[in-house]
């Protein structure tokens, strides 16, 4: 098996997985794929009677394959050992017909914690013997950077920078990162929105002569973006483990294909999914779902991806993005590894802002993906309805995939919708949409009113914000975030330290 890591836009200069995360990105601007990992089925069998710290050493041992047995148990243990509020880490619960995977259980009540709590163990693993200090560069729009803060805060030989587009994110999301603890950690929030901060930093890792400075300090950049393989492979695990627990409630028979509705942005979540059915789990269709924000929807309709559109501000400020940047890996895969098609269609991206995949790729890519896109209005019925009906209370992003999804007759298969936030991270949006006034309520006053109203409980980490003091209030320009990242990395890295 060719276990090796190489970028979407060449087979030159592979490198281990090991290498590929503690890289990020590849120097010519491409992902990390490996070839090997997903061409070898994982013998699933033995995945069904364990839990989710056994099925995730297995998903991971399997996806990086230079780490040890013993690399991965220890990295799993510290990640899951007890960080989440669910002794299932992400359990599925009934909503309806269907079923919710709810991925909020971990430490700052996003998805992103499945993978985040797990990043900096990985990275920690592959750094050993390295001797170099680690800065890892986070773009967000609300969800990665505070898990990302959470998860590297304070740890030894790394720094962490996360910027977030200004007045882009909810109340709360500004809260969790803006007063975000530790010594190593910076936040910035940038003019712009989200495509501008993850250009931007996409552009820092480029730049060789910051690499070179940092070098000389001893210290390089690195992502906690989806775009590190780090952080979509632990993603990977969640469907294997949504999958064992459908098996264990009854609610599917073994090798019966179950859909997945995933809220998308940077669309990694929703390739971890396509990484499980590469790996042999018996996925039906991926369901891509866009707020107004539907760039993806349009791509699925028409083959052509054309960010130059308007960018809206919407209720799921986590999905406001026009550039979904593990697509590309999507595309790799669907062209064979056609890393030559893939390099031309990012360029035509980078240069026109828009590019067109030919018919078979386009075709490849539909046997499995669907699009499908809810306004904000939509959702807000959807949260509302869902409450009414099933007592379950959804967080906007949500609300997109099971509006998506009750807009489609069921087609005889199991349905899971991807909850990728808690309410409490969007308590205003939430209650407004319960049909509550909110003029005039901040993020600790809707969130008094929403647990008032709905006999449900803030996540604590959250309700604990309001005693926290604000550290982080600078706002930067997009050309001043490579200064922020070296100023930044020169406070936690001092010279001679
Ligand atoms: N929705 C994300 C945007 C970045 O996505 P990532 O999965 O690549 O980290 C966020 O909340 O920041």
């Amino acid at each position: 098996m060719d276990s090796f890591y190489h970028s979407t836009r060449s087979l030159l200069e592979p490198v281990t997985s090991k290498q590929a995360i503690l890289a990020g990105i590849a120097p010519d601007g491409g992902l990390y794929v490996s070839d090997g990992v997903l061409a070898s089925p994982l013998d699933l069998e033995p995945l069904w009677a364990g839990d989710y710290p056994s099925r995730a050493r297995r998903v991971l041992g399997h996806l990086l394959p230079d780490f040890t047995e013993q690399e991965v148990a220890g990295c799993v243990r510290r990640a899951y050992g007890d960080t989440f509020d669910d002794p299932a880490v992400t359990p599925v619960t009934p909503v309806g017909d269907d079923w919710l995977l709810e991925l909020f259980h971990g430490p700052t009540s996003a998805f992103k914690d499945v993978a985040l709590q797990m990043l900096p163990q990985l990275m920690g693993q592959a750094r050993a013997g390295d001797g170099r200090d680690v800065m890892i560069v986070c773009a967000t729009s609300g969800d990665t950077g505070k898990a990302a803060l959470a998860g590297f805060a304070d740890v030894e030989g790394c720094g962490v920078c996360v910027f977030y587009p200004d007045g882009k994110v909810s109340d709360v999301q500004h809260l969790q990162m803006a007063t975000q603890a530790g010594g190593n950690v910076a936040v910035y929030a940038v003019r712009g929105n989200f495509d501008d901060a993850q250009g931007e930093v996409k552009r820092i890792f480029a730049d060789r002569d910051l690499a070179v400075r940092l070098a000389g300090e001893g210290v390089f950049l690195s992502s906690a973006n989806s775009i590190n393989v780090g952080r979509l492979v632990p993603q990977v695990v969640y469907y294997l483990d949504a999958y064992a627990q459908l098996l264990e409630r009854g609610a599917v028979a073994m090798g019966d294909e179950v859909d997945f509705y995933v809220p998308t942005g940077n669309f990694g979540d929703v390739l971890a999914g396509y990484y499980a059915k590469r790996l042999g789990l018996p996925v039906g269709r991926l369901h891509v779902c866009s707020n107004a924000n539907d760039v993806l929807c349009d791509f699925l309709a028409t083959g052509t991806y054309d960010r130059r559109r308007p960018f809206h501000k919407t209720i799921s400020p986590s999905m406001d993005i026009l550039v979904s940047s593990n697509l590309e890996r999507l595309l790799y895969f669907a062209s064979d590894g056609d890393c030559e098609l893939v390099a031309s269609l990012m360029a035509d991206l980078a240069e026109k802002g828009a590019y067109t995949v030919p018919a078979p790729v386009m075709d490849a890519i539909r046997s499995t993906f669907s699009g499908g896109r809810a306004t904000d209005d939509e959702c807000r019925g959807t949260i509302r309805r869902t409450w009414e009906r099933d007592g379950v209370l959804l967080d906007p992003h949500t609300a997109v995939a099971k509006t998506v999804l009750d807009a489609q007759e069921p087609q005889g298969r199991a349905r899971v919708v991807l909850a990728t936030a808690s309410p409490y991270k969007f308590p205003a949006e939430v209650l407004a949409a319960l049909g509550e006034d909110v003029a005039g309520l901040d993020g600790f006053a809707a969130m008094d009113r929403l647990a008032a109203l709905t006999g449900t409980e803030p996540p604590a980490p959250l309700s604990a914000l309001r005693d926290r003091a604000v550290r982080f209030t600078e706002v930067v320009d997009r050309d001043a975030m490579g200064a922020a990242v070296e100023r930044a990395a020169g406070a936690v890295f001092p010279a001679g330290a």
